[in-house]
């Protein structure tokens, strides 16, 4: 049996307008997260990655109304409003640390909320953390603002706020979007060692295949609010069964200038084919094949 850190069936999310219907966002889908792994969630924007993330960790906008037949975390039900062991980072760490404050005040803030320590034990822990995220002279990091700090040292301090909460579970919302590609890279890294040293469960919301392969063992393709397809890495990747995981998969940029880039724009279900369309779901029989096979390697 797969131990699954996260396992949430049946949710839907619209939001809530005046004068008019409720707009579905999320349209009924299950979610089961397996302990240790990092999850890929791809799909195009607007596909509903980013809330069905927020309606994990329970920061929906106030218009949203949410509704699930259950809510498990780590084999305990909740009631999804709940605090769960949880962290999320965005793409942009701008819109998570306040301008005013110093790196250090934002870090001391999440460990005292989460540890009963004093501000020296707070400190200490904190400059440990920014050591193991790779920030260099974290003590005169701790005295500095946000906008000192470029936008790679900053995803480190956002991801450095985000383990000292002592998730179990790190939501990384498209973490490296908004970085260069060398940048990238030092990033996903970090998150990669992280999750095996902390023995985390990753889910990595991203739109770029790439990523997803050098990082994911397994994937969950959306598409209009659905996870329409999820799979391991190279059963998706080889044989995506979905028309619509086909189509992503033939516009992934392949380097060749030659070569006019693939879009999507033609993809278009019609309500009937969306109807008909089947999940296509990842079977336990496949991930313990897997496993098995990788044992015999
Ligand atoms: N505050 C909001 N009020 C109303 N609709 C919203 C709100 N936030 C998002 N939406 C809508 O919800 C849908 C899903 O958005 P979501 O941000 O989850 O997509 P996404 O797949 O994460 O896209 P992106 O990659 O661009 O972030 C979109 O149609 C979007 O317009």
């Amino acid at each position: 049996m797969v131990d699954n850190i996260l396992e949430i069936n049946n949710l839907t999310v619209s939001m809530k307008q005046k004068n008019k219907p409720n707009t579905p966002i999320i349209r009924n889908i299950d979610l089961k997260i397996p302990k240790g792994e990092i999850v890929g969630i791809v799909g195009e924007s607007g596909s509903g990655k980013s809330m069905t993330m927020k309606s994990v960790m329970n920061i929906l906008p106030p218009n949203a109304e949410v509704d699930y037949t259950s809510f498990m975390f780590d084999g305990n039900k909740k009631d999804g409003k709940e605090r769960i062991s949880a962290a999320m980072i965005f793409q942009d760490p701008m819109t998570s640390l306040n301008p005013l404050r110093t790196i250090g005040y934002h870090l001391i803030e999440v460990v005292q909320r989460f540890q009963k320590k004093s501000k020296q034990e707070a400190q200490k822990l904190a400059i440990d953390e920014l050591e193991k995220v790779g920030i260099t002279l974290p003590e005169k990091r701790m005295k500095q603002y946000p906008h000192e700090l470029s936008g790679g040292m900053r995803q480190r301090v956002m991801i450095a706020m985000a383990l000292l909460a002592k998730p179990q579970l790190l939501i990384a919302d498209e973490p490296t979007t908004a970085l260069d590609v060398t940048i990238q890279a030092q990033i996903l890294d970090l998150i990669r060692e992280l999750q095996k040293e902390e023995e985390l469960s990753v889910i990595l919301v991203t739109h770029d295949f790439g990523i997803v392969a050098g990082m994911c063992q397994s994937i969950r393709v959306m598409y209009d609010g659905k996870i329409v397809e999820e799979g391991l890495i190279d059963e998706v990747f080889y044989h995506p069964a979905h028309p619509y995981t086909k189509e992503l998969l033939k516009a992934i940029p392949t380097g060749d200038k030659k070569k006019e880039l693939y879009s999507l724009t033609g993809y278009n279900e019609t309500s009937e084919e969306r109807e008909k369309a089947e999940m296509v779901s990842l079977t336990e029989t496949h991930r313990l094949l897997k496993q098995r096979g990788e044992k015999n390697d």
